[in-house]
């Protein structure tokens, strides 16, 4: 399984990389990797299994944190509904790629954090508010969703990593909680 060990941290070169597209069919290798980036978010989630293998709690994982430059991200977003043990949005994305976005922009009004960065980075990570994206699952089958708010958030920062860019690019380095007029503030 997948622990805090094989997550690399910055100063990492494949965190700085741009990750290469996977081809179709997958390599088995490939969709094993899927799984277990998925089965790592879910121990994350899960207070027992994270205090006993000391895992910090993670909605997304982009392969590049694996040391892996392929375009391969995974989602595991938790329903808001405490009861529902449905997750809100739980998939591999094989290269993802954003088709669009709004023009309107939001931001996590606390920040954002990165299971590769083991310090805390205050400012504003100002994205777009709604996205378009495209991926391939396991099986090959393309998709085309819109995401919006925390989840179109989430998914921006895994595509990030594919793309070697870091939350913390996005802070304005003058005025770091710096928000531009019309910014949706997601508390
Ligand atoms: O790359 C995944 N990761 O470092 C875990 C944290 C993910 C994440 C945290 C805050 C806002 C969006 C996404
Ligand atoms: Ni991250």
């Amino acid at each position: 399984m997948i622990t805090m060990d094989d997550i690399v941290r910055e100063g990492h070169p494949a965190l700085r990389e741009v990750a290469k597209e996977v081809s179709f069919p997958l390599v088995a290798e490939d969709i094993e990797l899927g799984e277990k980036m998925t089965e790592f978010l879910k121990n994350s989630q899960d207070p027992e299994l994270a205090e006993k293998y000391g895992l910090r709690g993670g909605v997304g994982l982009a392969a590049p944190q694996l040391a892996i430059s392929k375009r391969i991200i995974a989602i595991e977003i938790p329903s808001m509904e405490e009861d529902s043990d449905e997750p809100f949005l739980s998939t591999v994305m094989y290269n993802p790629k954003i088709l669009s976005h709004s023009v309107q922009q939001a931001a996590i009004e606390e920040g954002e954090g990165c299971l590769s960065v083991d310090r805390h980075v205050p400012g504003l990570v100002v994205r777009n508010a709604k996205v378009t994206i495209s991926y391939f699952d396991k099986d090959g089958e393309s998709h085309k969703i819109r995401l919006r708010n925390y989840a179109a958030i989430v998914v921006q920062h895994e595509i990030d990593h594919i793309n070697g860019v870091m939350f913390y690019d996005h802070i304005d380095k003058t005025n770091p909680n710096y928000a531009p007029d019309d910014v949706l503030l997601l508390s």
